[in-house]
């Protein structure tokens, strides 16, 4: 558990971020649908791009470990059965993104995960394979799911329900591009939390050579044209650069990410336009489009200038943990009063003079990376402030506490 022990006031140098956990995982997965070589680079080695690697090899797809920051994926483009479950810990996308793909399987195929990934809901996902003619089950409504498949979608036109994760409507449509018709899917409701994350998704199937046209804002026709194997350079993590984006504007620092967010891809991205306003972060913020961010702004806006309230953040209930309940009940923990949960809102009221002051607090992180890497910013204004369980950054950003240590931050381990 790291506690800060030295002044951060001089934090500088730079940091070479993850690749994006998102796109690592799309074009892991698109290239073992494509015939051929894909070498995929600046790609994310953690947990969560590990089970993903793993899962693939579990399915006749042969995936390297090429260095630190490389895959070398070669696949027939057909995925092959596994006797064994694919067991996924708790990567959200792995699982969904691979439970779409069992229909392209010709047999039977379980996929599980750890406690936590088993009180996460894949029903939507389920009910959609179900519609596209193929059998799923998921009896508690989350993993465990077994998909049992000719092999493809016989349906060749549905609808998901994609109220609770955009990451079913990604998984539906990477895995459309197989059978002998194209593929329409609508997003029931014209409901999604992040469309961001779709648009990530489209990008990564057009880099493989996907077709797909948008028939209305959230209807694709996807062509069942192949994938192509090619080489693929993955982005840095938008998520993962909200924590030194609220690292500077907190301690008004410059530490280097080498990458500006206009030139990044992913939702979370949006996080840099709302942080660079620290001190007088916006009253209200709507987290629907950079949900990942909420963490980090959060904590951040117990230093702001004014309260902030965010809000259209009701799907951080389903997330690693209860993110809304989680940021709240540890805020109060350094102070009862910085934060409280209204319906599915979160309202920060700030105390500025908490900065330099020295607070006891041991803030608990429900083995959730983010919540350990948000309050990273908290600990590092006020003295006194331990991070338990800090091996949870795994999930994404395994060289978290090592890159703040080699910008200047002091800390201690038990
Ligand atoms: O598609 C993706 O890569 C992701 C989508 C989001 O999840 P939901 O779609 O479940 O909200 C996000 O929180 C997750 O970290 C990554
Ligand atoms: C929600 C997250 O992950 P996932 O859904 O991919 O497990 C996350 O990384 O914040």
């Amino acid at each position: 558990m790291p506690q800060k022990t030295g002044a951060p006031a001089g934090l500088a140098g730079k940091i070479a971020l993850p690749g994006s956990k998102s796109i690592t995982n799309r074009v892991l997965l698109i290239a073992a649908l494509a015939q051929g070589k894909s070498h995929i680079s600046g790609a994310l080695k953690s947990d969560d791009t590990t089970y993903m690697a793993q899962a693939l090899r579990q399915l006749g797809v042969t995936v390297e470990d090429a260095g630190d920051t490389d895959f070398m994926v070669t696949s027939t483009g057909t995925l092959t059965p596994s006797q064994a479950p694919l067991f996924l810990g708790n990567a959200g996308t792995a699982v969904r993104f691979l439970t779409a793909a069992a229909a392209n399987i010709k047999g039977t195929t379980v996929l599980t995960g750890d406690a936590h990934m088993q009180k996460r809901p894949i029903a939507p996902l389920v009910e959609a394979l179900n519609a596209a003619g193929v059998t799923a089950t998921a009896p508690t409504g989350c993993p465990p799911v077994t998909v049992s498949s000719e092999g493809g979608f016989s349906k060749r036109t549905i609808e998901v329900d994609a109220s609770l994760s955009s990451q079913y409507v990604s998984a539906l449509m990477m895995a459309g591009t197989k059978g002998d018709a194209p593929f329409s899917l609508r997003v029931k409701d014209g409901d999604i939390g992040a469309r961001g994350y779709i648009d990530i998704t489209l990008e990564c199937m057009k880099a493989f050579g996907a077709n797909i046209s948008q028939t209305a804002p959230l209807s694709w026709d996807i062509a069942n044209t192949p994938y192509a194997a090619r080489d693929y350079w993955v982005e840095p993590d938008a998520s993962a650069a909200t924590y030194i984006w609220g690292i500077n504007a907190l301690l008004d620092t410059a530490i280097d990410i080498g990458i500006a967010p206009e030139a990044m891809m992913q939702p979370d991205a949006k996080a840099y336009d709302f942080i660079k306003q620290f001190p007088n972060l916006p009253a209200v913020i709507d987290g629907s489009q950079m949900q990942d961010a909420i963490p980090t702004i959060a904590v951040l806006a117990a230093f702001n200038n004014h309260p902030v309230r965010f809000v259209g953040i009701a799907n951080l209930r389903v997330k690693e943990c209860d993110r809304i309940n989680a940021v709240a009940t540890e805020l109060n923990r350094i102070q009862p009063g910085l934060a409280e949960e209204i319906g599915d809102d979160l309202l920060v009221t700030p105390d500025r003079s908490l900065i330099g002051r020295t607070v006891k607090a041991d803030i608990h992180t429900y083995h959730d990376h983010r919540i350990a890497m948000a309050f990273a910013q908290a600990a590092l204004v006020i003295d006194g402030i331990r991070i338990l369980d800090p091996g949870c950054t795994a999930k994404t950003y395994p060289g978290y506490w090592r890159d703040l240590q080699s910008v200047g931050v002091e800390m201690t381990f038990e």
